[in-house]
């Protein structure tokens, strides 16, 4: 049984692809001020079990639980407790930095002259009318990520949210997620690299590569 406190738990996950079982009988739960790293190789099936975690794909078995009921009686509640940053992180390179964010910051009802401290928190400052798509890499995440600076919603579930970010970016991402999980907030990611967060603070979830 889960604890009081969980926000979220997976009951029994199993996830197949391809004839290829990813991960059986999965049970996890997570909390209030946790921090989840999702670990584990290529192919291993971590964005798996994130899109599962977050409701955009379905366990071959088993459920996840918001708050004690199941995903799919719960979804609108779910999806205003949730924000999901994959690896298509939804900016339109046709859009500049500013008005990417400005968009996404409208949809949260926040208004359009917070972008620009957001832009400033993940260094966007002087690329704010820069088309999306003519931006590095590094600095397209970033704008998908500024949002987090700005979000009130507890449940953040990010997928390789370090990729293509310099050291400074992934310390400051760092010290965001200690000061969510601190207020309350849960964040659950992959990575690949080792996380510079206090290691009683992280909790870990490692998934093994199966062979068939
Ligand atoms: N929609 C899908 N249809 C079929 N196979 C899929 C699908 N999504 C993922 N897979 C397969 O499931 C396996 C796990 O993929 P997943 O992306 O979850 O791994 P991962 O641990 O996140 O890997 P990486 O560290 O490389 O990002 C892979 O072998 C992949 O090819």
């Amino acid at each position: 049984m889960p604890s009081s406190n969980a926000l979220l738990h997976a009951d029994k996950l199993t996830c197949i692809r391809e004839d290829r079982i990813l991960f059986e009988a999965l049970s996890c739960q997570f909390n209030q001020g946790d921090i989840v790293q999702i670990a584990g190789p290529n192919g291993a099936g971590k964005t798996s079990l994130l899109r599962i975690l977050a409701g955009l794909s379905q366990p071959f078995e088993g459920e996840v639980h918001f708050q004690n009921q199941p995903l799919h009686k719960n979804v609108e509640l779910y999806n205003q407790n949730l924000t999901y940053i994959g690896h298509l992180a939804g900016i339109k390179g046709e859009m500049t930095a500013q008005e990417n964010l400005a968009f996404y910051l409208a949809m949260q009802g926040l208004p359009p002259h917070a972008a620009e401290q957001t832009l400033e928190n993940v260094n966007l400052l002087g690329f704010e009318d820069a088309l999306a798509s003519h931006l590095s890499a590094g600095q397209h995440r970033r704008i998908a990520l500024a949002r987090l600076w700005q979000c009130q919603k507890p449940i953040w579930i990010l997928d390789e949210p370090f990729t293509a970010i310099d050291k400074q970016g992934v310390k400051n991402l760092e010290n965001l997620f200690v000061e969510h999980a601190k207020q309350g907030g849960c964040v659950i990611l992959t990575t690949h690299q080792d996380l510079a967060i206090d290691a009683q603070l992280v909790k870990t979830i490692e998934l093994e590569y199966q062979l068939v």
